[in-house]
């Protein structure tokens, strides 16, 4: 009897769009930060951690201004609160509007989503494939699992821990973000690879996002586009040079990633 293993030892997984709705991001966690942010503020503003965040919104600040970026807005170092309060909230505004994948950001974000998350407002919404496939490539195959995000490591596992399907951080091995570079970036993905010490062409990554796709398929890794509902309309040119799955199931059959054994 022929028997089929994966072509690869371990997936590598972008969350929105991918494991999570694109919708679940833009219309729960980006407005439960926009909509909360002033309160957070006025509660938190002691908080060692709140004020270790605002510094490095504010060291971003100071580079973009640096840098020529247009309406960025830079947070000062005064002594009136409400003034200093003022300019967070712009600063985040703005950065929210752009949908900006940049480490203070998403750190900032990850911190006020813990609340949610705590206090029960918030649920990771995974879609239904995810946690059968995390079932099958645990149980049958011992493939590891990674998480690659641009969303914070903290933010990360916010989602997996407290998730619609239950608590899946046990079924998974690591995460990244975006201190380890950028997404679309193939150094990011060579990093990656030496990080867990698995050949590029043994992971296979998964987004939605045709750059990073490019990315990491340059630094040798296998790679297939997740088409779900409400993700970005793909080309015919992004059709006809890539794998193109709408669930994790389909891995399971798809002829590139099994080999005979
Ligand atoms: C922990 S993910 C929260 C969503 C988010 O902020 C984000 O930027 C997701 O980006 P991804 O790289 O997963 O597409
Ligand atoms: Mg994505």
């Amino acid at each position: 009897m022929s028997t089929t293993i994966p072509t690869f030892k371990c997936v590598l997984l972008d969350i929105e769009g991918t494991t999570t709705p694109i919708s679940f991001v833009h219309e729960r966690l980006f407005p439960y930060v926009t909509n909360n942010l002033e309160n957070f503020l006025n509660e938190n503003w002691n908080s060692p951690e709140l004020q270790q965040k605002v510094q490095l919104l504010r060291e971003q600040a100071i580079k973009d201004v640096n840098n020529n970026l247009p309406d960025a807005i830079l947070i000062p170092e005064s002594n009136e609160m409400d003034e200093i309060k003022h300019f967070i909230i712009q600063n985040i505004k703005w950065q929210m509007e752009i949908d900006r994948k940049i480490g203070s950001l998403k750190s900032f974000q990850g911190f006020m989503w813990e609340s949610g998350f705590e206090l029960g407002e918030l649920k990771g919404e995974i879609f239904e494939d995810v946690l059968e496939a995390f079932k099958r490539w645990k149980g049958e195959f011992e493939i590891q699992i990674f998480i690659y995000s641009s969303g914070s490591i903290n933010a990360q596992k916010l989602i997996f821990k407290n998730s619609d399907k239950g608590d899946l951080l046990g079924y998974i091995d690591g995460y990244f973000d975006t201190s380890i570079g950028s997404k679309l970036e193939k150094s990011s993905y060579v990093k990656i690879a030496k990080e867990i010490q698995i050949e590029p062409n043994e992971i296979l990554f998964l987004s939605d996002n045709v750059k990073e796709i490019i990315a990491a398929r340059s630094a040798g890794y296998q790679t297939a586009i997740i088409e779900r509902e409400g993700n970005a309309p793909l080309s015919d040119d992004d059709r006809k040079n890539n794998i193109i799955l709408s669930d994790f199931l389909q891995i399971f059959s798809h002829a590139s990633f099994q080999k005979s054994s």
